[in-house]
């Protein structure tokens, strides 16, 4: 398996991960050959981002399975390990599904290695595919002149392709639209200051960091035509989850009358999870909020401060405009009518 992407690469059945801790300041690529390496990346968000984490960790788990006397079994108890490094993203849950449900229904007697590397390159093609078809859908939205607000990090460091909401932003630049975007710089963990304007300023696309709490003020000043953001899991009646700080920028859009996106690939609808209230929600370190940790830690709260530190948080349905997945972008009134139900990331899924 050989593959290279902006944030992970595989050469010669070696397997590394660009520590995203560390940007944009330092590029350092680490092994992640092992499943308790990948674990630990995954769980510290060295990598991330809800696509990238699943491509990671089946990644992690071909090269597991290309090593001689490796069993189905083994495999199956890996991936259940991996599995249980972060628990709101879905795209990691749908993977780990279907592979643990392939292994189970092998020959015993087989080599695993041909299943998983299958799994591995299946999942990677289509979120390639997904990114592009989704760009596509939503770049149709997006006119000459926006400024166009965007939380967290949802691009080529997130996904293996050109990103979901931050896909359909180099689409539109890409198409020669004169487009500006303002990225809210997402604390605790800064994944907009640090990742989205890495990527932005890399592609010469503009843009503008504002802190979270800035984003109500511009809206009121007109500042702000459109806001798109990603996902980590889609319920089926249009809630959803993403990076915390979100809802507010939906309560907020609603308030102002701004068209509020989401993007996201099929693979992040979750077709067990009929309402937002169904989403498990990652509670991380209080040490991210007491200060910044990264290369340069910092902390600025007094010690044994009480910290509450959820991860994501829950957006309701009816504050969204559209939802954009590279199956085409479905309004209010289609999800009402059941829309995403019909959606299945692989045609055999079984939990
Ligand atoms: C591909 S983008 C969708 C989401 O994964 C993204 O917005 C996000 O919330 C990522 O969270 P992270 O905690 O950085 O993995």
């Amino acid at each position: 398996m050989n593959f290279e992407y902006l944030s992970i690469r595989c050469r010669h059945g070696h397997l590394e991960i660009l520590d995203q801790t560390l940007l944009p300041h330092e590029e350092v690529w680490l092994n992640a050959n092992e499943v308790s390496e990948m674990f630990d990346h995954i769980k510290r968000l060295a990598v991330r981002g809800a696509p990238l984490i699943a491509v990671a960790a089946v990644a992690c788990l071909a090269v597991q399975a290309s090593r001689e006397g490796t069993t189905a079994e083994k495999l199956i108890k890996d991936t259940l390990h991996l599995k249980s490094s972060r628990p709101t993203a879905v795209n990691l849950m749908h993977m780990s599904d279907e592979l643990t449900s392939q292994l189970r229904q092998s020959d015993p007697s087989s080599n695993p290695r041909d299943l998983v590397l299958k799994v591995a390159e299946d999942v990677i093609k289509k979120e390639v595919q997904m990114n592009q078809s989704m760009s596509r859908h939503g770049a149709s939205l997006i006119q000459n002149g926006e400024n166009i607000l965007t939380h967290c990090n949802t691009g080529s460091l997130a996904t293996p392709g050109v990103g979901t909401a931050l896909g359909v932003i180099r689409e539109a630049h890409r198409q020669g639209k004169n487009i500006h975007v303002y990225v809210d710089e997402t604390r605790p963990l800064l994944q907009g200051g640090r990742l989205t304007a890495y990527e932005l300023k890399s592609e010469g696309i503009p843009f503008t960091i504002i802190c979270d709490n800035m984003a109500g003020f511009l809206m009121s000043q007109k500042k702000i035509d459109r806001v798109l953001v990603g996902s980590d899991r889609i319920a089926t009646n249009g809630d959803f989850a993403n990076k915390i700080g979100t809802y507010s920028l939906a309560v907020l859009a609603d308030y102002h009358k701004i068209p509020f996106h989401l993007v996201a690939p099929a693979s992040t609808v979750d077709p067990d999870c009929s309402s937002g209230n169904e989403i498990p929600i990652e509670e991380r370190n209080p040490a991210e909020v007491l200060g910044v940790s990264g290369s340069q830690s910092v902390q600025w709260a007094p010690t044994g401060s009480n910290v509450y530190n959820p991860a994501f948080d829950v957006t309701p349905g009816h504050l969204v405009t559209s939802i954009i997945l590279d199956t085409g972008i479905y309004d209010r009134q289609s999800i009402q009518n059941g829309s995403l139900h019909k959606l299945k990331f692989f045609d055999s899924e079984e939990k």
